[in-house]
């Protein structure tokens, strides 16, 4: 061979990992197997409990599962599904689920749309299920007569339940067989959410049908957050992790609320910032930097479909607290500062109020906390108070990424 065979690229491409062997085993996606699945056993027997009756075909008990961020409810509730799928199979049972992430899918049409694309099988059912045109009822039959010509029983997963606009899509799944909706297919829904307050918004007839079981995933505690991540060790090369980074991913983790995917992503953006500087080990010094990578990370991704507006006004909030040590702020503070912020950014205020359905909207999507309404003294009404859910620092750094605020401004 030549030299002019040789491209200076080779050598990139003949390249390893230095660091990463699989990478993906990281990755948020994910569905980790079973012997990789650590400290929830009782959760899965439970769940596996209240969906058994679908493996012979018949009704799985509804069933909500409450729980922080990261304590594993999405990774259980397809692991259990998946296991039921693959054993009714074999029974010839014939059971399908569906996994909607409701903060995608918000409206009752969505749902509705993306349960019957996900149930059909055009060929067999010759129903065809278009992404637009059909009116919310014409999508409920197509989804029913679907449902009946293929399947025995389903299980669908309505992932952060709270996001749903209204109730009538629960309402309507939850009751299908006794609202005679179907003939022989039967429906179980699992309903997860980080709110437990989420029950206040139902109606009653919806909860009780949704609530048949109930279950409440506690946080990880550091020993577990350890063991989770010693199970996708092989994620790295060998010998690339030094002693220190599981343990010390593990605390910073465990200090938040016990939150797994908090763990798994700084553990990944310790190793990835360990290429970037060349290294050939991940050290402890990777770990702290990638911390503050996964919280930014995190915080611009919620950001990241904000209108500038809102972003001012949690802006206004991270620089009241980062200059006071107090931590919550009433609506008056907040917008003196919006105001001080939007005059230097040049861009229109809201006013006041609409400046408050701003920060409410914020609340409803976790990008800030807000207490319930205090009074603030006789005569002077009610008013919330504000805090952010995470350091000042973070969130200035997650909106000084857009280049509207950055300081050079
Ligand atoms: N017990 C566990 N064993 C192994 N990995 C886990 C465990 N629990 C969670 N994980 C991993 O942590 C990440 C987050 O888990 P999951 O999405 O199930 O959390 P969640 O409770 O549904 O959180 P959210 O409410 O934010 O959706 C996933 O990558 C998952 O694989």
């Amino acid at each position: 061979m030549t030299d002019e065979n040789h491209s200076p690229l080779d050598s990139i491409w003949e390249s390893e990992d230095p660091i990463f062997a699989n990478k993906e085993l990281l990755d948020i996606e994910h569905i980790p197997n079973e012997d990789r699945i650590i400290g929830r056993e009782d959760e899965i027997s439970s769940l596996a409990n209240s969906i058994h009756p679908a493996i012979r075909g018949g009704k799985p008990r509804n069933t909500l599962i409450y729980g922080k961020t990261g304590t594993g409810k999405s990774l259980v509730a397809k692991h259990v599904t998946q296991s039921a799928e693959e054993f009714a199979r074999d029974r010839d049972t014939k059971l399908d689920r569906a996994y909607i992430d409701c903060t995608q899918a918000t409206t009752e049409t969505q749902v509705v749309i993306t349960l019957a694309r996900s149930f059909n099988q055009p060929e067999t059912t010759d129903i065809t299920v278009p992404l637009s045109g059909l009116s919310t009822n014409a999508y409920y039959d197509r989804l029913w007569n679907i449902l009946d010509s293929l399947h025995d029983v389903v299980i669908i997963i309505l992932d952060e339940v709270d996001k749903l606009q209204g109730n009538n899509v629960l309402m309507q799944l939850s009751r299908a067989g006794e609202a005679g909706k179907l003939e022989t297919c039967k429906v179980g829904i699992l309903a997860i959410s980080n709110k437990i307050s989420f029950k206040d918004s139902l109606d009653e007839r919806v909860l009780s049908s949704l609530q048949e079981r109930e279950f409440i995933f506690p946080p990880y505690d550091a020993n577990q957050l350890r063991e989770i991540m010693r199970h996708r060790e092989d994620a790295f090369r060998e010998g690339v992790l030094s002693d220190d980074v599981i343990p010390l991913a593990a605390a910073f983790a465990a200090q938040e609320h016990g939150d797994a995917r908090k763990a798994l992503d700084i553990l990944r953006n310790a190793g990835e910032l360990a290429k970037e500087d060349d290294s050939d080990a991940v050290r402890e010094d990777h770990v702290r930097n990638a911390r503050q990578k996964a919280d930014i990370d995190r915080f611009s991704k919620l950001l990241q479909d904000q209108p500038t507006q809102s972003k001012a006004a949690v802006y206004a909030l991270s620089l009241l607290a980062d200059a006071s040590d107090e931590e919550e702020f009433p609506t008056r503070r907040i917008y003196e500062q919006y105001e001080r912020i939007t005059d230097s950014l040049d861009i229109d205020s809201l006013s006041q109020r609409r400046m408050v359905d701003r920060l409410n909207e914020l609340a409803f999507l976790d990008i800030l906390g807000v207490t319930d309404r205090v009074g603030r003294g006789r005569g002077k009404g009610i008013t919330n108070l504000y805090y952010l859910l995470e350091d000042p620092t973070v969130v200035q750094t997650a909106i000084e990424s857009d280049p509207r605020f950055s300081p050079a401004n």
